[in-house]
């Protein structure tokens, strides 16, 4: 390894090779995932990254791209002693066509940061997560992240316009992959294979994606809901009252509220306890226009019996309060003991029933069996905490779980990825036949295998 410093040290500068102390970059936030590592790499620029790319590939020397590191499955966690490549000090370029609403930067830029930016131009990303603040534009195209918007703006597919991709092999390949305009159906779309591939295809140093318009008007809304049929009944009305405005539909349950009561002092905004709550946002670029549509939506919750009871935000302050609860719901359960995480996708019928089956199955084992999530995506986080981890716990929630949700026509993974934390179950749900196409595709990518191995493929 000590060549291999040299080297890097050589096409980086001693500023760009990180030996000791790299602990911040081999374990992720929650703690779950650890690796050795080895090195840890901050290229510049696209060129560097050839550099790096061309020599491992000679010296068979395995690289785990990193971004942001804020993923929940453990993708960008070195398993050995990968070289940990971080994409962190890439973040110069941007550019921004204001009437197309196309935007090109580089891949190390903060999603918060590119927010901003784009905010002075009136527009926004078409995405939102509670991970804005340290996630990655590059980590989110390479784990198709998905988000509280996706009801609205669609998921990073319906964005993306091209990229530039270094490959893992001994010239280090540059890519230029798609366009930078948005309609080119000349090839095969090659940007989209990137997209959520986890880092194990190429890396990607730039990104041309398009934006949204920023919403002059945005309003949200809190309901509380007895029952979670209610809930889909309250989405229907949601989809077809709210229709164009309608930007999202979360969704929380009575023991995510009590666990940001006791976790994090987080009280609810609602005078009325209830089973659920329901949590709507709409962005339009009419004030009138979008609170008359909120405020009729809300009369028929109510005079339809769907609801219990609502609060509209009348400020930001308050907005801001709502969105705290939501988006606060992972830092209260990790606060909760020892946390078994979900991010899966199922029909809306099945959707609450997986809690119900899952809380009646581990009994006393589990402390705390917690639902939020994407509900107008069908995308259900299931979280189960026990005081500290619990082989006996673990032994009842898998296979059991992931083969449930594949039973009911879900999907084991439907934002989150694969990474470490889902490999064993990879396979659930997969035709053979597509998982030897997708190791076939891999392989022209990676014929040496370095680029973050041990994850998904
Ligand atoms: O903590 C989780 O399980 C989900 C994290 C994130 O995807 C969210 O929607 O808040
Ligand atoms: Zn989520």
């Amino acid at each position: 390894m000590e060549s291999d410093v040299l080297a890097f040290e050589n096409f980086l500068g001693k500023e760009g090779v990180l030996k000791d102390d790299i602990t911040l970059n081999t374990t992720d936030w929650t703690g779950q995932f650890k690796g050795p590592g080895s090195v840890v790499l901050f290229p510049k620029n696209t060129e560097q990254v050839s550099a790096i790319l061309a020599y491992c590939s000679k010296n068979k020397l395995a690289v785990v791209p990193q971004g942001g590191n804020t993923g929940l499955v453990g993708a960008s966690i070195p398993v050995h002693d990968e070289v940990v490549l971080s994409l962190s000090k890439i973040n110069n370029s941007f550019s921004f066509d204001d009437t197309m609403g196309i935007l090109k930067c580089d891949a190390g830029f903060i999603l918060e940061d590119l927010d901003n930016k784009l905010a002075s131009l009136g527009y926004m990303v078409p995405f939102d997560l509670g991970a804005k603040g340290s996630c990655q534009i590059g980590g989110n195209i390479a784990t198709c992240a998905g988000g509280i918007r996706l009801i609205r703006y669609g998921s990073l597919h319906a964005h993306l316009l091209g990229l530039t991709v270094v490959l893992p092999d001994e010239h280090g390949t540059v890519l230029h992959l798609g366009s930078d305009i948005r309609k080119d159906n000349t090839s095969l779309h090659t940007p989209h294979l990137f997209l959520g591939s986890e880092g194990q295809l190429g890396v990607i140093t730039s990104v041309t994606m398009t934006a949204v318009p920023r919403p002059k008007s945005v309003q949200s809304a809190m309901l509380a809901v007895t029952s979670f049929e209610k809930c889909c009944e309250v989405l229907k009305l949601a989809k077809s009252s709210l229709s164009e405005v309608l930007s999202s539909f979360e969704f929380l349950d009575e023991a995510t509220m009590k666990c940001l009561k006791t976790n994090l002092d987080l009280h609810s905004v609602l005078g009325t306890p209830s089973a659920f709550c329901v949590l709507v946002e709409t962005s339009g670029s009419n004030e009138d226009h979008d609170m008359a549509k909120m405020g009729a939506f809300l009369d028929e919750c109510l005079s339809k019996e769907l609801i219990l009871d609502g609060v509209l935000a009348g400020s930001s302050a308050d907005a801001t309060k709502m969105w705290q609860l939501r988006e606060s719901a992972p830092l209260a359960v990790s606060r909760d003991g020892y946390v078994y995480k979900h991010d899966v996708s199922l029909p809306l019928k099945n959707y609450y029933e997986l809690t119900n089956v899952m809380r009646e199955r581990c009994g006393d084992l589990a402390k705390s069996v917690v639902t939020y999530g994407h509900v107008g995506d069908g995308n259900t986080h299931l979280n189960i905490t026990s005081e500290k981890h619990s082989e006996a716990l673990e032994n009842l929630l898998y296979p059991f779980l992931y083969e449930w949700v594949v039973a009911h026509g879900g999907s084991i993974s439907a934002e989150h990825g694969i990474g470490q934390l889902k490999l064993p179950y990879s396979e659930l749900g997969k035709q053979p036949e597509e998982r030897l196409l997708v190791k076939k595709l891999k392989n022209i990518f990676d014929p040496n295998g370095i680029l973050n191995p041990y994850k998904m493929i």
